[in-house]
């Protein structure tokens, strides 16, 4: 089975990744781990932070020579801040008494966390239910997708919606969607790119943040990862649970699932075909590619909604933790929308998941063996 843990404070020395379960000799390429890093830092909206960091992962164990060994893969991405934080974060001679913060912001986990732990200081909470978390998840999710690669799995995600400025056309040419990379909203469309930023800018201006959409496409699956035999092994819901773990993901559908709700079942399930050349194939893809909590060979699709980031240059109201008395919520800095990051986050989330599954089913201990068993399920 695969596991990923992670480990590390927002401003603390740096993120720890853990990747149990994978199997040996698969070929990692740094740089393509580096890459996703860089992709995950970009999106137009981002705060000061992202210019102080410059994401590079070192791999401590797991890895030999640039192949995989089966053991537990670690490693480590250094947090530049740390030596601007280095006095409050210390991990054993810390200054925990200035620079408590009190205020706690509203959407944030910093009261109930305070509450929940026994704190006085809400930077105990946030630092480690910040998002710089999904670094290491990105991480371990581009070492993953370099499995997928190998079985002609791909990803992609794009941007459909910022605040009201939305696409209005559906998207589903995987190759397209790709073209997102180069627009600065990860939007494929350059005019409503423009409305997006716009919305940023004004958000950004009046001290207001803003939340969005993004869509993720998994192409290139074999029929049948995940079960319909237990509720637990059910692929859709396995997504559901790693997609809305990422912070401030508050919504997902798979294909049209709400659109289809307001449409008979006659304009919605896709019809089933098959030609000698083609195989069986279906000429729509409404279900999004998950049939019964399996994948039925359809590329998957995945919507996520993001909430508006909880800080506020604007602060919201709020109370100070020591007096109970009404005061405006903590504020330092703070990215103004973060749905291009997130959109990242999805497509590596979602890909350690479809790996997952991937390698339940095909065999987990060596890349042959996998190989093997996936050439012979192909065949049949
Ligand atoms: C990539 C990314 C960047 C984020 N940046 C910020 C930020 O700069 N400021 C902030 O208050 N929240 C930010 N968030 C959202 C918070 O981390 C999140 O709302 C918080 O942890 C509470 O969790 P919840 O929204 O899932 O309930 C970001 C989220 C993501 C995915
Ligand atoms: C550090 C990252 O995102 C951070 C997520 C985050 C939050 O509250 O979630 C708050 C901000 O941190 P800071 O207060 O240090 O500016 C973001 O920059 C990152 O994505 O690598």
């Amino acid at each position: 089975m695969l596991r990923i843990l992670t480990a590390g404070e927002s401003h603390g020395k740096g993120l720890v990744g853990i990747i149990e379960g994978f199997p040996s000799n698969v070929r990692v390429d740094i740089n393509e781990i580096h890459q996703d890093l860089a992709r995950r830092q970009k999106g137009y909206g981002r705060g000061g932070r992202m210019k102080i960091e410059q994401d590079q992962v070192e791999i401590l164990s797991g890895v030999r020579n640039g192949k995989t060994l089966g053991s537990p893969i670690a490693f480590l991405i250094k947090n530049k801040d740390y030596e601007n934080w280095e006095s409050y974060m210390d991990p054993m001679e810390a200054d925990i008494e200035t620079k408590k913060v009190t205020n706690p912001r509203p959407g944030h986990a910093d009261l109930t966390g305070a509450r929940k732990y026994g704190f006085d200081d809400v930077r105990n909470v946030l630092e480690r239910s910040s998002a710089r978390e999904t670094a290491a998840r990105v991480a371990a999710g581009s070492i993953v997708k370099q499995l997928l690669k190998v079985f002609g799995i791909e990803a992609a995600a794009h941007v459909t919606a910022i605040g009201k400025a939305a696409l209005e056309e559906e998207i589903w040419d995987f190759e397209k969607i790709k073209e997102a990379e180069d627009s600065p909203v990860r939007c494929v469309d350059p005019i409503v790119a423009q409305q997006m930023i716009q919305r940023i800018d004004d958000a950004k201006e009046t001290g207001d943040s803003l939340g969005g959409i993004f869509e993720i496409h998994i192409k290139g699956l074999p029929v049948g990862l995940g079960s319909y035999v237990q509720w637990d092994r059910k692929i859709d819901a396995k997504l559901a649970y790693a997609l809305m773990s990422i912070q401030a993901i508050k919504g997902i559908e798979f294909g049209f699932g709400f659109k289809n709700a307001q449409k008979p079942g006659s304009q919605v399930h896709d019809e089933i075909f098959y030609e000698r050349e083609r195989g069986i194939y279906r000429s729509t893809n409404q279900a999004g590619g998950i049939e019964g909590g399996m994948t039925n060979g359809e590329p998957i699709v995945i919507r996520c909604a993001m909430k508006p980031i909880p800080t506020l240059c604007k602060p919201l109201r709020t109370i100070d933790l020591h007096t109970g008395e009404p005061a405006d919520a903590s504020v330092e800095r703070s990215d103004t929308c973060a749905v291009p990051a997130a959109a990242v986050v999805g497509e590596m989330v979602a890909l350690t998941v479809i790996g997952e599954e991937f390698i339940r089913k095909f065999g987990g201990d060596s890349l042959e063996e996998m190989m093997q068993r996936w050439k012979a399920c192909k065949s049949t």
